[in-house]
């Protein structure tokens, strides 16, 4: 909490003395014409004037789009003193008590000049205007593709800090059109790091224009900026701060909230910590979008949001402040949704793994004295792929087989199913990518089975003795028509396999309509079942009857593995019968047994009228 650290409340004494402006800034474009940035009249009140009155004159009606527009005027609208939360978190009594927030004593953010958040506004809208245009701006890059110069008018944004994140920060909001000022410790060692865009100066100056400064520091050293909460009061400081896994663990209070609690005259806004330096280096892909931002003033959370959607990324509302925790909660996920299905597919190999060990090697060892541990690593490995991945794909549809004998059983779909259930039926897409993953694997090793020497040694040794034998010809139609099938079933349900992973991509599923991703996901899918259990029955041929491949009493693996994919195969044929499917339509248009929701399909009702006479 802030009064662990004991901020000191004098901000007087410990604010860094200021350098001389302009000692070692980025060189001065030449094109930025009234805005002073360097030379005489780079001082901190400079260019606050500047950038004010940059900012006044982009709000009063140079703004691009209308909707821009519009929000602008909201977002620089008065805002009611106690709206903010912060209000009560840094009111007076905690700063008259000299508490651990730094800055005036007696501020609180219901003290926030409405001009900060009307420049903020303001700052949002211009940078709305700035949507619709490329992301690495043409006029930002030098022949030698390098950012060169931010364009006079564009609006300023601070950053705190000059580490891998800073610099990512800072190119990506020079390409989005936003002029940036770096505050550093050691502007002079740190400023060949940013492109000469940039202007790169000690904390104390950056801090003074801009009105929405990134904070692009490790939590532990937020207090070090103590001495600048004077220049700082009613700024929007956005913490992009991630805490380590112990970290999140031990604190209960958020990294935003503790720069919140330290700056409380400050409007503190969490934003762009899922993102890594990579991505805003590189700049934003499908997949990784999303920036959650959350906030307890609405006003400084807009403008932040038009900033993520200036740069390219689309913004998340996550609520007030209290969410930081879980927005910094998300970038420590590793993989959620996929431990389940994970942990199954592995109990699944390591079962079957030992399963076919124990028929396949240990069985002709213990029996013959024959040593076919050579098996272990590629043919017990690609006997027991194909089982996960087949075992797997029936798990997909068996859920759904429950829910419906379920919802038949209670002749309602208004209870909720068993928890477990539900859980299941959520990870069917992980279970069913899992399935597709052994699947591709299970081809790519029966590829390479014939580079092995075993399969050499094998088909030479059969020569020999067909040659010994004296036998010109072999050749055994039935099977050869077997494994002919065997193959194309296993291609064509490999092939149907590919398709459902394919189609539950977000990018592609997004482009499919509800009936297209369902005929897909449902119909599809369960053709890929029954592909399957043709491909596993057309390898199993005849065995599962002769005694000679029961080994230590064991059925052959595949029978096992029929077990489940057949029950779902017949559940699913069980509920095409009129009797089943009829009623089935009727739960799931909202018909209950004996619900007080009495539902007739308009089939039924027209048939109630015909006879209601007879
Ligand atoms: N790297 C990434 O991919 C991501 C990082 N983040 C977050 O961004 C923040 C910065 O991360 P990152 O850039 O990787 O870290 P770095 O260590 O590379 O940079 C941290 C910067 O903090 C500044 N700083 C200010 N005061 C101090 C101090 N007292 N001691 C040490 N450094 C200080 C330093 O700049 P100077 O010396 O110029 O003052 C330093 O460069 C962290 O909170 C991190 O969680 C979030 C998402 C992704
Ligand atoms: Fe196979």
């Amino acid at each position: 909490m802030a009064a662990d650290l004991g901020c000191p409340s004098d901000e007087g004494s410990h604010r860094p003395a200021r350098p001389r402006p302009g000692s070692v800034a980025a060189p001065e474009p030449a094109r930025w014409g009234g805005a002073r940035r360097g030379g005489a009249g780079r001082g901190g009140a400079d260019t606050g004037r500047d950038v004010g009155g940059r900012a006044r004159s982009v709000g009063g009606g140079r703004c691009g789009s209308p909707i821009a527009r519009g929000r602008g005027v909201r977002a620089g609208g008065h805002v009611p003193a106690g709206r903010s939360p912060r209000a009560g978190r840094g009111g007076a009594g905690r700063g008259a008590a000299g508490g651990g927030a730094c800055g005036p004593a007696t501020a609180s953010s219901a003290d926030l000049p409405p001009p900060r958040l009307r420049a903020a506004g303001r700052l949002a809208t211009q940078m709305s205007g700035e949507m619709d245009k490329p992301l690495i701006s043409r006029r930002l890059v030098d022949s030698d593709g390098s950012l060169a110069e931010a364009p006079s008018e564009a609006p300023k944004v601070g950053v705190l800090g000059s580490g891998d994140f800073a610099r990512s920060l800072v190119t990506r909001l020079l390409g989005s059109g936003f002029s940036v000022v770096v505050g550093s410790r050691n502007p002079k060692r740190t400023a060949g790091l940013f492109p000469s865009a940039a202007q790169v100066t000690f904390q104390a100056e950056a801090v003074d224009s801009p009105d929405v400064i990134f904070v692009a520091m490790f939590r532990e050293h937020y207090s070090s900026l103590c001495g600048l909460s004077d220049q700082l009061a009613g700024k929007i400081l956005v913490d992009v701060s991630n805490p380590t896994e112990q970290e999140h663990l031990r604190r209960r209070e958020s990294n935003a909230e503790y720069l919140a609690s330290l700056f409380p005259t400050c409007t503190v806004v969490k934003a762009f910590n899922v993102i890594s330096a990579w991505t805003l280096q590189s700049g934003p892909r499908d997949g990784n979008r999303q920036v959650p931002i959350c906030s307890d003033h609405p006003e400084a959370k807009r403008a932040v949001s038009e900033m993520v959607q200036a740069m390219g990324f689309m913004p998340m509302d996550m609520g007030s402040l209290v969410s930081a925790r879980e927005v910094e909660a998300m970038p420590l996920r590793l993989l959620p949704g996929w431990k389940v299905p994970a942990l199954l597919a592995l109990g699944l190999f390591i079962f079957f793994y030992v399963y076919n060990f124990v028929r396949d090697v240990l069985q002709p060892y213990v029996r013959d004295g024959k040593s076919k541990f050579y098996k272990l690593p590629v043919s017990v490995v690609n006997t027991t792929l194909p089982c996960v991945a087949y075992v797997l794909l029936s798990l997909v549809y068996l859920p759904g087989v429950l829910a419906a004998a379920l919802q038949l059983h209670r002749g309602t779909k208004y209870r909720r199913f068993p928890d477990w259930l539900d859980h299941w039926l959520q990870h069917r897409k992980q279970i069913g990518l899992l399935s597709f993953f052994c699947a591709a694997l299970h081809a790519l090793y029966s590829f390479c089975l014939p580079l092995g020497r075993v399969s050499r040694y094998e088909v030479v040794n059969l020569a020999i003795k067909q040659v010994l034998a004296n036998k010109s010809h072999l050749w055994i139609e039935e099977e050869v028509w077997r494994m002919e099938i065997y193959l194309s079933l296993g291609v064509l349900a490999l092939g149907t396999l590919s398709l459902l992973a394919v189609t539950s991509l977000p990018s592609i599923a997004n482009s499919l309509n509800w009936r297209e991703f369902s005929f897909v996901q449902s119909t599809l899918g369960f053709v890929a079942l029954v592909l399957s259990t043709l491909h596993t029955l057309t390898y199993g041929w005849t065995r599962a009857f002769e005694d000679s491949h029961y080994k230590f009493y064991l059925p052959p693996t595949f029978t096992l593995t029929l077990l489940v994919p057949c029950v779902v195969i017949l559940a699913k044929g069980l509920f095409l019968l009129p009797c089943f499917r009829h009623r089935l339509s009727k739960i799931r248009r909202g018909w209950e047994k004996d619900g007080a929701i009495k539902f007739t399909l308009p089939m039924d009702h027209a048939l109630a009228q015909k006879t209601s006479h007879v």
